[in-house]
């Protein structure tokens, strides 16, 4: 089993601490989509909407998240392991809610212009470079340039950052109230609904908004204290953002995209 991801996407830390929860074994292929990796046609080909995580079992390929986590629920199942059951309809109702919450403008809005802005034009040089190398899927690419200008666009747009906060604040007020009546998510037990919260908490923190939207919340700040215990927390997002790590992973970035960019190599 493949799975194409990266430690910065939100949507792949949902299906890496499935993964690591249900103790299934898996290839890691890091694509990481500000450096542009998500355009080289060998990923592109298989996913034209260039986004992460893909998950490849054989000729079986899945590109929702949601879906993913149902497929591997089902392995972890069928492999008969100690925790191994599905979801209950409680538990897809809260997967469900968490993953209409869209981070994209949320988490650009937080990120200095003079970063955004910039690797904004590298993903744009990318594309248009890709789309010379493989007329065949010059479509596809086409409509992620103009993707990508609307999403400049958007970002200028206050309305559309307004409605992202509101819809995160209404999130995570119904997810407070809840874990006033129970320890975990969806009650007593850890369980998929978790595993869809503990990445949109970790990008909070990420962007430094901790005290505004996690530690005004006591049930969720006592919760994110646990979670962070989980050793699928550490292996899947700790690891990567815990102390100078997180400076380490997002500087290295930083710098493949300036120096792609001064050479003017994409
Ligand atoms: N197929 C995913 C979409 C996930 C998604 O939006 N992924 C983001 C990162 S978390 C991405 O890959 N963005 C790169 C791009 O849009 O080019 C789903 O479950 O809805």
């Amino acid at each position: 089993m493949q799975l194409y991801h990266h430690p910065y996407s939100l949507d792949s830390q949902k299906v890496r601490l499935a993964l690591e929860e249900k103790g299934i074994d898996y290839t890691s292929n890091h694509v990481n989509p500000i450096t542009g990796k998500n355009m080289d046609a060998s990923f592109f080909g298989i996913n034209q909407s260039a986004k992460l995580p893909v998950f490849q079992n054989g000729s079986h390929i899945i590109f929702d998240t949601i879906e993913i986590i149902q497929y591997i629920e089902r392995i972890a199942v069928s492999l008969g392991g100690g925790d191994s059951s599905f979801s209950s309809r409680e538990v897809v109702e809260w997967m469900c809610k968490i993953q209409e919450w869209n981070p994209k403008y949320f988490t650009l809005s937080h990120v200095p212009e003079k970063y955004r802005i910039s690797v904004s034009k590298f993903i744009r040089q990318v594309i248009i470079a890709r789309m010379a190398e493989s007329p065949e899927l010059a479509s596809s690419y086409h409509c992620k340039l103009k993707d990508a200008y609307e999403t400049e666009d958007r970002l200028g747009n206050p309305e559309v950052l307004k409605r992202s906060e509101e819809h995160l604040v209404r999130l995570l007020d119904e997810v407070e109230t809840k874990l006033k009546e129970t320890a975990f998510l969806a009650g007593e037990e850890f369980s998929m609904a978790d595993v869809m919260l503990i990445p949109v908490l970790a990008r909070i923190v990420l962007l430094n908004l901790e005290d505004e939207y996690i530690s005004s919340r006591p049930n969720i700040a006592e919760y994110w204290v646990l979670m962070q215990q989980r050793p699928s927390y550490k292996k899947v997002i700790g690891k990567y953002f815990n102390g100078w790590r997180r400076y380490k992973t997002l500087v290295k970035t930083w710098c493949f995209v300036r120096f792609r960019s001064l050479l003017r190599r994409y």
